[in-house]
């Protein structure tokens, strides 16, 4: 559980005339689940992108318990992001012809992180997430199935932070509302801050925090817990 402190913070791109992000102040303390709702263009991937360091700031800092994360060598951010952050995407962001265990495996093998502990507690992550065979290859599943191998995956490592970006988007609603309960209870059990963006009434709902950004700035003041 780690908190976070966006401060002054500008992204700005290229033939844009506003930032499309630009905010003055905003903390979110640790553990607390927040929604960020949005517009099509409003800077919500730019927000995630900032918030796991793969987007440069024009101005400002962004302050995981305390640290800017600006301030490390980008091989030290690639480190902290895969130590401390769970990032679950719209599309999946599998590699086909490997099995499930492999693709919760691979981030942790490819940072040498990877031991008996990490392929212990990814099959029980498959398990956790309703997945009985470790072994399937990940092209033969089915979306909901893939979703449910991507949050095992951002989990193995037992993140600090969990992300989501439209993590139903793609998937039916059935399948939807599966994998917006597994990251909601898996974030509570394992006592990880979570940043969900989404326009899913049935996922945002679950929230009591939420934020809206509108043209790159938060519009609704964030409520009680979050401000
Ligand atoms: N690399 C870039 N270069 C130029 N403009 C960019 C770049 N990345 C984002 N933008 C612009 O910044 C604004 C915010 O984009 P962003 O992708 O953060 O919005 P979003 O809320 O995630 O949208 P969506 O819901 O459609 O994915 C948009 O106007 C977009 O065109």
């Amino acid at each position: 559980m780690i908190d976070l402190a966006i401060e002054a913070t500008e992204v700005t791109f290229p033939g844009l005339a506003t930032p499309a992000l630009s905010i003055d102040s905003f903390r979110l303390p640790a553990g607390v689940h927040l929604a960020v709702t949005g517009a099509s263009g409003s800077g919500k991937s730019t927000l995630v992108n900032i918030l796991t360091g793969l987007e440069r700031l024009n101005k400002g800092a962004v302050r995981w318990d305390g640290t800017d994360i600006a301030s490390l060598s980008e091989s030290r951010r690639d480190r902290w992001r895969g130590e401390t952050v769970g990032l679950v995407m719209q599309d999946f962001h599998l590699f086909e012809g490997l099995s499930a265990l492999d693709n919760i495996l691979l981030p942790a093998r490819l940072a040498r992180a990877a031991n008996s502990e990490t392929t212990k507690r990814g099959r029980e992550l498959l398990d956790i997430v309703g997945l009985s065979r470790p072994e399937q290859k990940v092209e033969t599943m089915s979306r909901g199935e893939m979703q449910r191998v991507a949050v095992a995956r951002a989990l193995v490592r037992k993140p600090a932070v969990i992300i989501a970006d439209e993590p139903t988007a793609s998937l039916d609603s059935v399948s939807g509302a599966q994998v917006a309960e597994l990251i909601v209870t898996l974030a509570e059990r394992e006592k990880s801050t979570l940043i969900v963006v989404s326009h899913d009434p049935a996922l945002i709902g679950r929230f009591d925090n939420r934020i809206r950004l509108v043209g790159g700035r938060i519009a609704a003041e964030p409520s009680e817990a979050a401000a």
